[in-house]
Formats: C-alpha cells, sequence, structure tokens
C-alpha cells in the first residue's frame, strides 16, 4: 500500500445505513485496495456506546485497509482535515410521512454541520448528503459553509439512478451493464423524475427497445419515484443496504471519475442548466473526473420530460423557501 491515507467522515454512523456502510469503506470497496482509509464517526452523544460496538467489529474484520477509526459527538474534531464527509446523520421518514415532512427535524443537524466543514474541514473537502431530505439538506450545509466551494456539496440520487436501471433491465431482460445514460432529474423524492429517453440498452436508445409510452408513465416512473416508500412499507424501515451502496457508488465515481461514454445521476448545485434555477441542488446528468462534475449538457427536453423537471425543481423551490423562512439558510 503505498498513497497516503484518506480522511473520510460520516455522520449517523451507529445507524442502519451507517452498519453496512463503515464496513464497505473500511474494505476498500471506496478508495480500493491500494489506499488507507482514516474513518471520523461522527453520533449524537446517546449513540456513542452503540457506536463503540460497530467499532468493535470493524476491528475484528481486520481489513488491511483501514488504517484508523475515530469517533466522537463533536463535529468540529470529528472533521478536523477530513477528505470527504458522508452526511448520513439524520431522522428517516417513518411510514406515510414524506421527505418533506423532516425538513424542520434535519434542517439544523447540517446547518451545525455545514457550519463546521466551514471551520476544519481539509482545503480538497467533498461533502456528499444521503440523509433526507438529501437535496435540501446539502442546500443548507452549503449556505452554511461559505468559505466551502459550492461544487463541492451533493445530495445522493444514486440510489434513484441505479433503482431506474434495475427496473429498465428487469423490464426489457437486458444486463444492468449493458444500460448506460440514465438520468434522474430533480429531487430525491416522489417528484423526481427517471429519464429513459436519453438511456440506452446496449448502444439503442432505451424509450425505443422498451416501445411502451404507458409502461413508462403508469410504472417504470411512479415504481421508481415510490421505491422508498414501498421499501418501508415492506421492510418497516427505509432501505439501508442500498443506500449505502449507492452512496459508495457517488462518492467513488465523484473521487475517481463516471466511466467514458456514461454519465451518473447527481444533485449538484444548479448553474441554470435545463432551465433549473441557479443555486437548487437539483439532480442532474453529470460526468465526474477527479472529484469535480459537470452537467452533461445539450440534451433535447421534450413536453413530457418538461413538465416532469419543473414539477420536481418546484417542489425543490418550495422547500429552500421553507428553510429559509425557518432561519437554516
Ligand atoms: N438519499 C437516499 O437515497 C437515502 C436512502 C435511504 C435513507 N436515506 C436517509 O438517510 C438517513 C439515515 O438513515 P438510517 O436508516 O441510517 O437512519 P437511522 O435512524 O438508522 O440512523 C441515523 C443515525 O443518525 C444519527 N444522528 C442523528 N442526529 C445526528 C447528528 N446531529 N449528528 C450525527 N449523527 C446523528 C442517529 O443517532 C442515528 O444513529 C435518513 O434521513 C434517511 O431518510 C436517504
Ligand atoms: O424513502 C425514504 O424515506 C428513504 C430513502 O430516501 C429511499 O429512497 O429509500
Amino acid at each position: 500500500m503505498s498513497t497516503s491515507p484518506v480522511k473520510v467522515a460520516v455522520t449517523g454512523a451507529a445507524g442502519q445505513i451507517g452498519y453496512s456502510l463503515l464496513f464497505r469503506l473500511a474494505s476498500g470497496s471506496l478508495l480500493g485496495p491500494d489506499t488507507p482509509i482514516q474513518l471520523r464517526l461522527l453520533e449524537i452523544t446517546p449513540a456513542l456506546k452503540a457506536l463503540e460496538g460497530v467499532v468493535m467489529e470493524l476491528d475484528d474484520c481486520a481489513f488491511p485497509t483501514l488504517d484508523s477509526v475515530e469517533i466522537g459527538d463533536d463535529p468540529n474534531h470529528i472533521f478536523d482535515g477530513a477528505n470527504l464527509a458522508l452526511l448520513v446523520g439524520a431522522r428517516p421518514r417513518t411510514k406515510g410521512m414524506e421527505r418533506g415532512d423532516l425538513l424542520e427535524a434535519n434542517g439544523a443537524i447540517f446547518t451545525a454541520q455545514g457550519k463546521a466543514l466551514n471551520e476544519v474541514a481539509a482545503d480538497d473537502i467533498r461533502i456528499g448528503v444521503t440523509g433526507n431530505p438529501a437535496n435540501t439538506n446539502a442546500l443548507i450545509a452549503m449556505k452554511n459553509a461559505p468559505n466551502i466551494p459550492a461544487d463541492r456539496f451533493t445530495a445522493l440520487t444514486r440510489l434513484d439512478h441505479n433503482r431506474a436501471i434495475s427496473q429498465l433491465a428487469a423490464k426489457t431482460g437486458a444486463k444492468v451493464s449493458d444500460i448506460s445514460k440514465m438520468t434522474i432529474w430533480g429531487n430525491h423524492s416522489a417528484t423526481q423524475y427517471p429519464d429513459i429517453f436519453h438511456a440506452e440498452i446496449a448502444g439503442r436508445n432505451a424509450a425505443e427497445v422498451v416501445g411502451d409510452q404507458a409502461w413508462i408513465e403508469n410504472d417504470f416512473i411512479p415504481t421508481v419515484a415510490k421505491r422508498g416508500a414501498a421499501i418501508i412499507e415492506a421492510r418497516g424501515a427505509s432501505s439501508a443496504a442500498s443506500a449505502a451502496s449507492a452512496t459508495i457508488d457517488a462518492a467513488r465515481d465523484w473521487l475517481q471519475g463516471s466511466a467514458e461514454g456514461d454519465w451518473v445521476s447527481m444533485a449538484v448545485a444548479s448553474d441554470g442548466s435545463y432551465g433549473v434555477p441557479e443555486g437548487l441542488i437539483s439532480s442532474f446528468p453529470v460526468t465526474t473526473k477527479n472529484g469535480d462534475w459537470e452537467i452533461v449538457q445539450g440534451l433535447e427536453i421534450d413536453e413530457f420530460s418538461r413538465a416532469r423537471i419543473d414539477a420536481s425543481v418546484a417542489e425543490l423551490a418550495e422547500e429552500r423557501d421553507a428553510v429559509s423562512q425557518l432561519g437554516l439558510i
């Protein structure tokens, strides 16, 4: 192992997602087998004892890539020198709630964590927000960290992206590895728009391969958009292992680059592309390279897609206005 260690902070580390995420991070799923990882784990004080138990299990795995683990309840200490922060810690919704219902409960967490990151994170910090409502939490953290460039904040729509690929593969009999250029637009919420009109299956246009507009409208889009609720209904708890896996996929591609000829979905601060108001953290098709991202330009948006993108973006603007009224940004 030759490269120097990377400091990765994870919040909500004693939670459900944490229990899957930490072991994948420690075993090299994010940085590969040659880069040691230093885990910095943040929890609220009452959860620290449970977190100690998780750290005992991490020790017991004897992962060669795990350089060190530090735990604590002070973001200013845990984020100190962090190169990557995965902000997972937040209350999940339960049956019958929409993710937007969590705005107030979780907003305060991201105000404090944005401020702490602003103070103590490394200059090359990248921040991925998984905790819901992810887009607006990322906006809150970004607005509370004025010294960190806005393009370092992203929110997770990779789980939706992966769900969309999986549904399309099941419908067409294609392998997931044959599907490229999937796009999630907008909010990580029921208004999101999973778009297969630009997606490809083994190089052919996915919507043409499907050839079934009714399936796209009445089956595919709602299944992907409401998958989180379906999992809560079935499991009695929100998705965890798949969310951890998507959190790693998103961070890995951000740091190491998206595949040639493909793109990924990430919620990033809009520059006005595709009519999304500047500054909203909205999901776009992006290519990534060495920790930078770029919104894919020039995609044709027809009326059907336009209406769905606009609806999700309108919800993001409402969430922004709500947290602004709460004084969080
Ligand atoms: N974006 C996505 O695709 C996606 C997918 C699944 C879940 N989620 C969201 O991720 C979040 C976590 O889900 P979970 O199932 O792990 O929940 P969980 O309740 O099991 O764990 C959350 C943890 O966060 C901790 N926490 C709360 N406040 C904190 C703070 N200020 N600092 C540090 N830690 C804090 C809690 O103590 C708890 O251990 C939820 O908001 C959930 O809705 C997002
Ligand atoms: O749906 C939820 O509340 C959890 C998560 O955002 C998901 O999409 O599974």
